[in-house]
């Protein structure tokens, strides 16, 4: 049998139908949802991410706003323009697109950001409240891993999760929002020597490791739910996950697919922050 589809394509349009119907109901208490998108450089990645920002927040009435800095921008004018944004009226959400360049110390960058515009989640204060359990502004691709998850229709509750890769964007947080589904999570990394073995027992195998086509159906378990946030370019330019699609599709029961999976829904997760952010400033949460 081949696995369902997920598409982060058809979710997204879901969730972005309700996020314009709040920001219509929004505009009656007047208050428009802000967000500026700081880009450093021309990285052609970055760029595209941005360009597709600023279109989606045009497309659903939000205030939007993109400061695009030569590659040149030293950390003490970056940090300014930060610092600008934390007190500007209009703006609800700030996001420092990633990577920075080289120069540039991302960590004095994420810390300088308002907690409460935080709308990527990475600040310190909004991680710590996600290890702890507390309301805060959640990363968007993990939340986009969870909302996919969800939509599937399948309980997490008392599952068995195995998450591969322990970055603090994707592992660490797609790890603790699916214990707070109370699923029970396995973590691997590329020093697990038995993955193959732990990815078997898998219900729901999230796979976040960076490394085109890795993970085959000789690592899945039958019917189980594969979310593939990997996101390699080839040598031919294309793009492809982390997951062999056709082959690990033959064996599980759910499967997101690269391009149209995880990627749709980090954008529009950071939508959803921002309407959150912007509800918040506003006292209409
Ligand atoms: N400050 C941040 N920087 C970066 C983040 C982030 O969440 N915050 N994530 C990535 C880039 N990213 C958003 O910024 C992003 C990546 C991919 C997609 C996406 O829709 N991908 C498509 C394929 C697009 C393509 O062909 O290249 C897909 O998977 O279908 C959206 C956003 C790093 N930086």
């Amino acid at each position: 049998m081949t696995a369902a589809i997920i598409s982060g394509k058809l979710v997204s349009e879901e969730i972005r139908v309700d996020i314009a119907r709040e920001v219509e109901a929004l505009a009656e208490r007047g208050v428009k949802p802000g967000l500026a998108v700081v880009l450093v450089g021309e990285d052609p990645g970055s760029q595209v991410y941005v360009n597709s920002k600023e279109k989606t927040c045009i497309s659903l009435g939000f205030h939007s706003v993109v400061h695009r800095l030569p590659a040149s921008t030293s950390q003490e004018e970056l940090l300014s323009l930060v610092d600008e944004l934390n007190r500007a009226d209009e703006i609800d959400g700030i996001l420092v697109q990633l990577p920075l360049p080289k120069h540039i110390n991302e960590k004095a960058v994420i810390d300088a950001i308002s907690v409460e515009k935080d709308v990527d989640g990475f600040h310190p204060v909004n991680v710590g409240n996600l290890v702890i359990g507390d309301d805060s502004l959640l990363p968007c691709t993990p939340a986009g891993v969870i909302e996919l998850i969800k939509r599937t229709g399948i309980d997490l509750s008392g599952k068995h999760a195995v998450v591969i890769g322990r970055s603090n964007i994707v592992g660490k947080p797609v790890s603790l929002l699916l214990q707070r589904e109370n699923a029970t999570v396995t973590m691997c990394h590329s020093r697990t020597s038995n993955m193959a073995e732990l990815c078997k027992l898998a219900d729901v195998l999230v796979v976040a490791i960076g490394r085109a086509n890795l993970i085959d159906a000789s690592y899945v378990k039958p019917g189980a739910v594969v979310i593939d946030v990997g996101m390699n370019r080839l040598d031919n330019g294309k793009l492809a996950g982390d997951v062999d699609y056709d082959s690990a599709k033959e064996v599980a029961g759910h499967i997101t697919p690269v391009p149209g999976g995880v990627g749709p829904m980090t954008i529009t997760m950071l939508m959803v922050n921002t309407l959150t952010a912007a509800k918040r400033r506003h006292g209409l949460e």
